[in-house]
């Protein structure tokens, strides 16, 4: 055996340490409001302790052995409990470890620093290697799905959630990098086009390049991918892996913002499935999305900007803003002067170039980009479009120089635009009549007309994304990466929180299905009988209560009802909400009920979710969920004259219909016949948003699953900074405490038959017979000997399985056997060389005393007179001055050379 380095023995003197300190005490986990949970230990169970803090024992958390500490997975925490597992997580991070696994999930804490991680090294260091071959990674969440995929020919899903800047997008990335880097190294000759650094490898169909440009593209492919730097396999990548990851400035161009938790914050949803051909190379991509926060582009806190590409356009090509008629700077846009300008560190001109670099490498034609600016740079100004009132309070634009600049970007024709901003047409019974706007109506028209329109153009925006990458085929399979904002509380939540929170309860339910099945597979695998229960039912009652209809009305289906009833108003909606959900009981009564509260308070009512109870405040719901614009405004859009803006209105496309009225044919004013909407058109945010939910969650279901929470470790975006109730409260939300929750109730730990019984042999000596024995039989043996209560272990065909804590015990039994022995070894050990060190110490005193005579006896035989004569006689005589080297052995002293040794002949004289 090598022996340890002094690094290693240093560590285990002082694991070793740890555990004598450890074990003299019991210690335990002390709930704290500052701190989260403070160490300490029970000094006694009762009585008064003065300064001492005193905590009921039922407040208390047991403590892992200190041979816990850094575990890689939390599941293997004998006590699992919520300091246990923040108390690990914190060690982990502070020795600079960000990830940790914690069951079937991996726990990725925001650095907030870069760190050497994810280097080509680092990629080769994961591939074909087990989880438990390399300490918790990303990149070993996607091996995992890459060879399962490989392996079992099954769809893969990564599911990646938190809170705002906690890092969801910059893993997504990761995966994404991995995934192809290891998909090009599969099929190095894949490359479908010369490297990333060859000019030809532009399409021709970009806008013009200068050789800045270029430098700017490579540069900022690494700043706003984040992928490129670390991408030393990104010179082999081919077009369509090139494309992939090019696709993500873009999406972060018009999908991302600075807010004031997060500089490069994703306001948007995405569900990234990359697709594999057979042979494991990248066959296409496709990306859906959900939720954009549309309501930036009008209105944002002083603090944040809106959506990144606003501010690119401006910092951009000059030529290109005359074109879209935008003079003057970011002060000139109402939309943009109200709130901040810049990013700290973020310079708008590189990342316009990098912006322009991607929307070529993916393949956006020169008039597909312009289509796209040309609807940035119409909300910016509509944004500066003024409105004023009438003295009959009635709204009118004063200047209609800003309304042509608009109408002109969209295709359409002015009056027709401004009528239906001001003066819109509406059903009157079975009349259409002119109706005026009022100045607010007006103004908040216009702001609902951005939101649609960037909104749309979002949407159209990814859809060529998909057209240019995604490449189906009944042979490919893929891995999706799912990059969704988690739970959200907030002071005041809206109709956003719901749809966030409703995401989320839905994602936690299948997230505890799967480990159910995960578990009741691994149980019957192991011929384990036991009842487990699912836990993915949990959750039901709330999502019926946000989601049901039909016999049962849900929050969102009541909310959709409201929406199509006259008169109907917030309150009106919240009141027959709490009619439906407190009311008088109907049998049989709905679990739900037990999940609804009114507030006392404000209008709103109360969610008992599954991370917690939130409060929801319903104003504005109504609007919120409605399609905000007047259909005047959708059909003068959908007739524009501008295929994309058109395009992007298509459903609201009117049937020809028979001309009546002023506008003569064709305008789009004089239908009298009801409107021929193409289906979907009248969908509200809800419905919207259930579809796309349900359609997320069977794509979900038919995938292998991975899950990853990231997780911000403080406010203040500090590296290396851990606010543990901030990362509690996080842990709560994102599913991990209700994972292990549910692990608890299981049997969490469990141990290979070898393993059990190398282990714990030791605590039942004798018990199994030497030679070989069946594994479980010993196992079997063992638990007896050991007299564990059958209620909480399970002898499954290949492991024994734990119930949580009985580790521990276990441990804690071992170590004092241990300790025994070792303090018995250690003593005979001593004993040893005590004996052995006093035997030298007995001998030397006999040598020394042997020496002393000698030479006493030598003094005085030189002073006789006999021996002195002797001497002067004799021809051949020993040295005068003697000279003795002795060697002590254990039992006896020599002398050499012997006192009565005689020198050869010959070879000295004596000098007299
Ligand atoms: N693994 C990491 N290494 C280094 N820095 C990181 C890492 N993860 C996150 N960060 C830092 O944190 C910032 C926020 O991360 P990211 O944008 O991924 O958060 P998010 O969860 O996607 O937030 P949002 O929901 O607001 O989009 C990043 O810009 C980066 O600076």
């Amino acid at each position: 055996m090598p022996a340890p380095r002094p690094s290693e023995s240093a560590e285990a003197a002082r694991a070793a340490a740890q555990q004598a300190e450890f074990n003299e005490k019991k210690w335990v986990w002390v709930p704290d409001e500052k701190d989260g949970y403070l160490a300490g230990w029970v000094s006694k169970e009762e009585g008064d302790f003065g300064e001492f803090r005193t905590v009921p024992l039922y407040a208390l958390s047991k403590m892992n052995p200190p041979k816990f500490d850094r575990v890689e997975d939390i599941a293997d925490l004998t006590f699992l409990n919520e300091a246990s597992v923040v108390n690990n997580l914190r060690l982990r991070f502070g020795s600079g470890a960000i990830y940790t696994y914690s069951g079937l999930f991996l726990v990725a804490i925001n650095p907030y620093q870069t760190l050497p991680l994810y280097s080509d090294a680092i990629i080769q260091q994961y591939r074909n290697k087990r989880r438990d071959e390399n300490p918790p990674h990303i990149f070993a969440v996607a091996e995992r799905a890459w060879v399962n995929m490989g392996e079992e020919r099954e769809n893969q899903s990564i599911l990646i959630t938190g809170e705002s800047g906690a890092g969801k997008t910059e893993s997504t990335k990761k995966v994404i990098q991995y995934l192809a880097a290891i998909a090009t190294d599969v099929h190095p000759s894949h490359s479908r086009s010369p490297t990333i650094v060859s000019t030809t490898t532009m399409p021709n169909s970009g806008l013009p390049r200068s050789d800045s440009f270029r430098r700017g593209h490579a540069l900022s492919s690494s700043v706003s991918s984040g992928i490129g730097s670390h991408l030393t396999a990104r010179g082999r990548l081919g077009l369509l892996e090139r494309q992939i990851l090019q696709a993500n400035p873009i999406l972060e161009a018009f999908g991302n913002a600075q807010t004031q938790r997060n500089n490069n914050s994703s306001r948007f949803g995405k569900f990234v499935r990359i697709t594999f051909a057979p042979d494991g190379s990248i066959a296409g991509a496709n990306i859906d999305w959900y939720l954009l926060e549309k309501s930036r582009v009008v209105f944002r806190s002083e603090a944040e900007r809106s959506f990144h590409v606003f501010y690119q356009l401006m910092a951009g090509s000059g030529a290109l803003k005359e074109s879209l008629l935008l003079g003057g700077g970011i002060e000139d846009y109402e939309y943009l002067n109200k709130s901040r300008r810049e990013v700290d560190g973020v310079d708008d001109k590189e990342e316009w170039s990098a912006l322009k670099g991607a929307l070529d490498t993916v393949g956006f034609t020169p008039a597909e980009q312009f289509d796209l600016f040309r609807i940035v740079a119409a909300i910016l100004h509509i944004g500066n479009i003024t409105i004023t009132s009438t003295r009959a309070d009635d709204a009118v634009m004063p200047d209609p120089s800003q309304a042509e600049r608009v109408c002109h970007l969209l295709g359409i024709p002015v009056p027709e635009f401004t009528r239906a901003v001001l003066r819109p047409r509406t059903l009157a019974g079975r009349e259409w009549v002119s109706q005026a706007r009022t100045k607010q109506q007006a103004i908040v028209e216009l702001g609902a007309l951005c939101k649609t329109l960037y909104e749309k153009s979002f949407g159209a925006l990814v859809d060529k994304i998909n057209l240019a990458l995604d490449r189906p085929s009944s042979k490919s399979t893929f891995i999706g990466v799912l990059d969704i904002a988690g739970f959200e509380i907030f002071e005041i939540n809206a109709y956003e929180q719901l749809l966030i929170n409703y995401t989320n309860e839905k994602l936690q339910q299948f997230f505890n299905h799967h480990m159910f099945v995960l578990e009741q597979e691994e149980y019957a695998r192991e011929g384990i009988k036991w009842e487990y229960v699912n836990f993915g039912l949990d959750l039901q009652p709330t999502i019926d209560l946000i989601e049901a209809s039909g016999s049962v009305i849900g929050i969102l289906s009541c909310l959709d009802e409201e929406c199509i009833m006259p008169r109907a108003t917030d309150l009106t909606f919240t009141n027959k909400l709490h009619g439906l959900w407190v009311g008088q009981d109907t049998e049989p009564r709905h679990p739900g009920r037990d999940k609804y509260e009114p507030t006392r308070f404000d209008q709103g009512f109360i969610i008992q979710h599954y991370a917690a109870k939130v409060e929801y405040r319903t104003d504005g719901w109504l609007e919120k969920n409605k399609d905000p614009l007047n259909d005047n405004l959708t059909r003068v859009l959908a007739a524009s004259s501008d295929r994309y803006v058109a395009s992007l209105f298509a459903e609201y496309a009117e049937a020809p219909a028979t001309p009546v009225g002023p506008g003569g044919a064709g305008n789009i004013f004089t239908a009298g016949k009801k409107r021929a909407m193409k289906k979907g058109a009248f969908r509200t945010v809800a419905q919207r948003h259930k579809e796309q939910l349900s359609s997320l969650m069977s794509q979900l279901q038919a995938t292998q699953p991975h899950f990853v929470r990231c997780i911000v470790p403080n406010s203040n975006k500090k590296p290396g900074r851990v606010d543990i109730p901030l990362v509690l409260d996080q842990l709560r939300c994102n599913g991990v405490l209700e994972g292990i929750r549910i692990a608890r109730l299981g049997y969490p730990n469990r141990l290979p038959f070898v393993e059990f019984r190398q282990r714990y042999e030791v605590l039942t000596p004798g018990i199994i017979p030497r030679g070989y024995m069946d594994g479980r039989e010993a196992c079997r043996r063992m638990v007896k000997s050991l007299e564990l209560d059958e209620a909480i272990y399970k002898i499954g065909t290949s492991k024994i399985f734990f119930k949580a804590g009985v580790l521990a015990e276990l441990e804690e039994r071992r170590d004092m056997l241990l300790f025994e022995i070792f303090s018995r070894l250690q003593a005979i050990a001593r004993m040893w060389t005590a004996r052995r060190q006093m035997k030298k110490v007995l001998n030397r005193a006999v040598a020394i005393r042997t020496i002393q005579r000698n030479a006493r006896v030598y003094g005085e035989l030189r002073e006789w007179p006999w021996w002195q004569l002797y001497t002067k006689v004799r021809t051949y005589t020993v040295p005068t001055v003697p000279y003795l080297v002795i060697h002590i052995t254990d039992r006896s002293v020599h002398y050499w050379p012997r006192p009565a040794t005689t020198m050869s002949s010959g070879r000295r004289k004596q000098s007299w």
